[in-house]
């Protein structure tokens, strides 16, 4: 979800496994030459999600990336087939309070620019909490966490999996 720390959290933990970092938001934002809240003004939600999409599959198929979605890539089927298919698929959880004091300031994310940001991020966390379970390989609860904790427990967390569930 916005505010999970999906964007901070991969590019560090990016850094710490010697891999590229890709943010599809930031790569949509540098093709467009704009900023999220300007597609959105112009194209609509709908016109960003294909956007995302066409950016995803551009990029899910690319070895030894970190990949930072924005918190909706999961509401299209495809793109949760996508991510499930081609990645090891990390869901950040944080609670809905320590959401909210993250993104409250934040002008950049349009969903939440409404009369009641606070109700808008529940009714989004009720819609998509089982798009992000279902999609998950690995849920990580970042909770009050600091950035570089939660990068060394994510590695460990990955080794585990990889060792599980990787033959090679
Ligand atoms: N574990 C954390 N503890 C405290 N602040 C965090 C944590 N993770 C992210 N943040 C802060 O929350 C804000 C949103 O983080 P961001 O990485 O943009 O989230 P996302 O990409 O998931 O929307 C940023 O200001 C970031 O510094
Ligand atoms: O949750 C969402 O639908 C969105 C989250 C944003 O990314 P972050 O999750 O990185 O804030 C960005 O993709 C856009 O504003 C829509
Ligand atoms: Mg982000």
């Amino acid at each position: 979800m916005m505010g999970a720390g999906k964007t901070t959290i991969g590019r560090a933990l990016a850094r710490a496994l010697g891999r590229e970092f890709i943010d599809l938001d930031l790569v949509i934002e540098a093709r467009c030459g704009v900023p999220i809240s300007h597609i959105f003004e112009v194209e609509g939600e709908e016109g960003f999600r294909k956007r995302e999409t066409a950016m995803l599959n551009e990029y899910a198929t690319q070895n030894n990336l970190v990949l930072a979605t924005g918190g909706g890539a999961v509401l299209a089927p495809e793109n949760r087939h996508t991510l499930k298919k081609h990645g090891i698929v990390i869901y950040l959880r944080a609670r809905e309070d320590e959401l909210y004091r993250r993104i409250a300031k934040d002008r950049h994310r349009p969903l939440i620019q409404t009369q009641n940001p606070r109700a808008r991020l529940n009714e989004l966390l009720t819609l998509r909490t089982p798009l992000y379970n279902e999609v998950a390989h690995l849920t990580f609860d970042t909770g009050s966490m600091p950035i570089a904790q939660a990068v060394q427990s994510l590695v460990h967390l990955l080794q585990t999996y990889s060792h599980d569930h990787c033959s090679s």
